[in-house]
């Protein structure tokens, strides 16, 4: 688990998790975080130099060899798209549906669009809440069942019970997380946490 500290990362967490924030805020607090997020995340990926004409002369540049796909997972990943986008030339967007049953907390999976044509892509899969790490587990299932090799997981809270339960069944996969919490509750939420992520999101409260 990689912990991305920082003091503005810090700051947008605790709006986030304030139950004040209004819904408007919470996404833009998220969408900054996810900027921050990307740095980190995004930091070893493969260029290729290409050659390119300032005002002034020739010089050699760079272009991403393969562009990342993003993978939000619905409802909540969506929050953290627009961050990502934001800073990455040509990314592509591959929605995965699911949510979790609230009796079993088990994740169930109700849509997929991955794209084939390119599975020797990066795989940035962006889900806020790792909580049981049910859901994240089941995802990345899902994108190495499809052919995806490199995949990074970005969440921005995390539980200790997901980080280990993703370590123990995708030891390859690097888990990227904001804040690393306490514990989770008897219902699976993350405490002290921020609630529901995509109610707060998307004001379902
Ligand atoms: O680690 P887990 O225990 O699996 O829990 C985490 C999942 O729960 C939340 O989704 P939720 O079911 O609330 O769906 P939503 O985004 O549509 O609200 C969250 O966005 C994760 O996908
Ligand atoms: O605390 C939690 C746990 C799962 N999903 C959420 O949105 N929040
Ligand atoms: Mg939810």
């Amino acid at each position: 688990m990689i912990l991305v500290d920082h003091p503005l990362v810090r700051v947008h967490i605790t709006a986030l998790r304030n139950k004040a924030t209004s819904v408007d805020a919470f996404r833009l607090h998220l969408t900054a975080l996810a900027r921050l997020m990307a740095f980190p995340v995004l930091g070893n990926l493969a260029t290729q130099e290409i050659e390119v004409t300032t005002p002034m002369a020739q010089t050699v540049g760079v272009r991403l060899l393969r562009e990342p796909i993003l993978v939000p997972v619905l409802r909540a990943g969506l929050g953290l798209v627009e961050g990502f986008r934001d800073v990455i030339p040509g990314a592509v967007v591959s929605h995965l549906g699911m949510y979790r049953d609230h009796e079993t907390l088990k994740p169930v999976r109700y849509y997929s669009n991955f794209p084939m044509e390119r599975q020797n892509h990066p795989f940035i899969l962006l889900d806020p809440m790792l909580a049981t790490g049910g859901s994240a587990v089941d995802a990345l299932d899902y994108l190495k069942s499809e052919g995806a090799q490199d995949i990074r997981l970005v969440s921005i809270i995390a539980a200790p019970e997901g980080v280990a339960r993703v370590a123990n069944t995708h030891p390859d996969v690097p888990v990227y997380t904001a804040a690393l919490d306490k514990r989770l509750d008897e219902h699976g939420y993350i405490i002290p946490g921020l609630g529901d992520a995509g109610d707060r999101q998307f004001g379902t409260l």
